[in-house]
């Protein structure tokens, strides 16, 4: 069973997925979305540096994949040793080292035996690449939340583009502060943007639980339902996201995000405007000059106004 709520029948398993340990990956029959879903339920799905390893490949994957128009980030469950659900508890603190989270024991580094990474045992911090990696995907990322979405786990559904939750079980926390961590960018500053500065200051310096129903009303979360129908809905939003033009929706998700990425913003939707303007006949008389040794005649193309 890959998680209680899991339909199987409406999923099938990546080509090579199976060489994950700590994640599970599938892809929708006959929509194009895909599953990606931490796999460490009887720990609350807290993400070791392989974890983060494995959830960075998978996401990547999906990046370069033209027919997925969406992604689904969820935790499977529930608990084996006591029934708890979880989309993810963050870091696990039982690999934190002194300099970041190391890998041990039967997580391998990805590099396999590189032993600048394994006798060094060098701590990782690279749940923010996965965050960058969600940040900037040119398709939606639905963070479906099934249980705990705590410290670095709770980021993970900020910078998400939208927040499913279970009505029964999602719980949101913010322990970074408990264990003198502190998620300075999007899982803070980002999260401000969503429920306001006096909330998410709340939200960090008290550490109270929040229920979905509570997430919803202040802006972190866009619906609560109810547990068992969780992933079907979510399918059901990707299905309606993916009917929808692959441009205008990657478009779309850069011009939210630029007013707060700074040039960096800039420079991603300004990258995909350039992509629409190679496609014109205008930018190809551009470089069909230049190869053929002769000055660009643009004379045809009108100045839009
Ligand atoms: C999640 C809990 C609130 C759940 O409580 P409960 O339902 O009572 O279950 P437990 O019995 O506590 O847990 C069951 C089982 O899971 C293990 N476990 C849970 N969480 C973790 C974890 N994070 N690490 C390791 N193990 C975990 C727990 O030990 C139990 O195991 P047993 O073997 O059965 O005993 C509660 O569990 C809880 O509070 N968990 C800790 C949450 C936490 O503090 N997470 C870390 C926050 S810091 C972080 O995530 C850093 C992320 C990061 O990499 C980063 C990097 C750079 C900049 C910023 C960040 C950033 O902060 O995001």
């Amino acid at each position: 069973m890959v998680s209680e709520i899991f339909d199987a029948d409406r999923w099938e398993a990546v080509d090579g997925a199976d060489a994950f340990d700590d994640i599970t990956y599938h892809r929708a029959v006959g929509v194009p979305v895909v599953r990606i879903a931490f796999d460490r339920p009887e720990k609350r799905n807290a993400f070791r540096p392989g974890t983060v390893d494995e959830l960075y490949a998978a996401l990547d994957h999906a990046r370069k994949q033209a027919d997925i128009g969406c992604v689904l980030l969820t935790g499977n469950g529930p608990s084996p040793k006591d029934g708890g659900w979880a989309f993810c508890a963050g870091g696990d603190q039982s690999v934190r080292g002194e300099s970041g989270y190391e890998y041990r024991d039967d997580d391998e580094a990805a590099e396999g035996d590189d032993p600048l990474v394994q006798e060094a045992k060098a701590g990782r911090l690279h749940i923010l690449e996965v965050q960058r990696l969600i940040r900037f995907m040119p398709k939606p990322v639905v963070a479906v939340v099934p249980g705990w979405a705590v410290g670095g786990g709770h980021s993970l559904h900020v910078i998400c583009d939208l927040t499913l939750a279970s009505a029964d079980h999602a719980k949101f926390l913010q322990t970074d502060p408990d264990v003198a961590s502190f998620d300075g960018g999007f899982g803070s500053a980002y999260l401000a943007k969503q429920v306001g500065q006096k909330k998410a200051r709340e939200i960090f310096f008290r550490g109270k639980t929040y229920s979905a129903e509570e997430a919803v009303e202040m802006g972190m979360a866009n619906e609560a339902i109810a547990h068992a129908d969780l992933e079907d809905v979510a399918l059901e939003w990707a299905a309606e996201m993916t009917d929808k033009s692959p441009t205008a929706i990657r478009m779309l998700k850069y011009a939210f995000n630029m007013t707060d990425d700074g040039l960096v913003g800039q420079q991603v939707f300004s990258g995909e405007a350039t992509r629409l303007a190679y496609m014109t006949a205008e930018a190809q008389e551009g470089r069909d000059a230049f190869l053929e040794g002769r000055d660009p005649d643009f004379s045809e193309y009108p100045w839009h106004y």
